[in-house]
């Protein structure tokens, strides 16, 4: 009997500031035309509403247990059932999700992008390519620090402050470990042609092979 066609799941991980939301746009950007999205571990943070912000800006924003995982895994087998789901949207100046979800409809390449998705074996286990994009720590926070500052609301005290007490040791304890389970390790990220050449080859392989060709004369271009 043939295999029932169901999406293909690409994670993307790497330390905050690695290039992981680059890298995966710069797939999407090649794969337009295709039934492809992106779903960002970011998402599902947990909803934290009934916390002050004194306690929101006392959490491990880089521990696993700061996530809610069990929604992500239960969201992506919606997905993987060609169902659609109603992601949660997350406010990073309120650290907390906001009571808005985005619509969103099933695809065929669901691009996993986030720090702690190969963390997690349930989640492995999804998947079907592993990509760590490993950057320098120096480099990293550089970009977090104008990243931060200009889109997160954040001070420069409060972004070295964040740094030091837990970002990069728990990078260290957890996010650096699970480059052992990657497929592929992408130093470079986004610039990283090369890299990105060979994922898009292999993803076009992958969607031939399963007898999924589809183009789509009106592409979805919004991510
Ligand atoms: N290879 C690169 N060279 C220079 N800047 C980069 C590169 N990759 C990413 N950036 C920049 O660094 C910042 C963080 O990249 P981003 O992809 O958002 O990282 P992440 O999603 O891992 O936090 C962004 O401003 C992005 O434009
Ligand atoms: N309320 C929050 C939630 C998360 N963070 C930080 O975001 C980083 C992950 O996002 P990237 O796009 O950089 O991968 C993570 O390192 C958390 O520290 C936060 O600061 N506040």
């Amino acid at each position: 009997m043939a295999e029932k066609k169901r999406p293909i799941i690409i994670g993307v991980t790497g330390g905050s500031g690695s290039g992981k939301t680059t890298v995966s746009r710069a797939i999407f950007n090649q794969l337009i035309g295709h039934s492809i999205m992106i779903l960002q571990q970011d998402s599902y943070y947990n909803d934290q509403s009934d916390m002050t912000m004194a306690e929101r800006a006392a959490v491990n924003y880089d521990h696993p247990l700061a996530f809610d995982t069990d929604l992500l895994i239960k969201q992506l087998k919606q997905l993987l059932r060609y169902e659609p789901i109603e992601k949660p949207v997350y406010d990073y100046t309120l650290s907390t999700r906001s009571d808005k979800t985005i619509h969103q409809e099933p695809r065929d390449v669901i691009i996993l992008e986030g720090i702690l998705i190969l963390d997690d074996e349930r989640l492995r286990d999804l998947m079907d390519i592993k990509v760590f994009v490993d950057t320098d720590d120096d480099i990293r926070i550089i970009r977090r620090i104008e990243r931060d500052m200009n889109e997160r609301g954040r001070s420069l005290d409060s972004v070295i402050q964040q740094y030091l007490a837990t970002v990069k040791p728990t990078y260290h304890q957890f996010v650096e470990p699970t480059k052992r389970y990657a497929d592929l390790i992408v130093p470079e990220g986004g610039e990283n042609q090369v890299a990105i050449d060979l994922l898009v080859t292999k993803i076009r392989a992958i969607l031939e092979a399963s007898g999924n060709k589809e183009v789509f004369d009106n592409p979805d271009t919004s991510i």
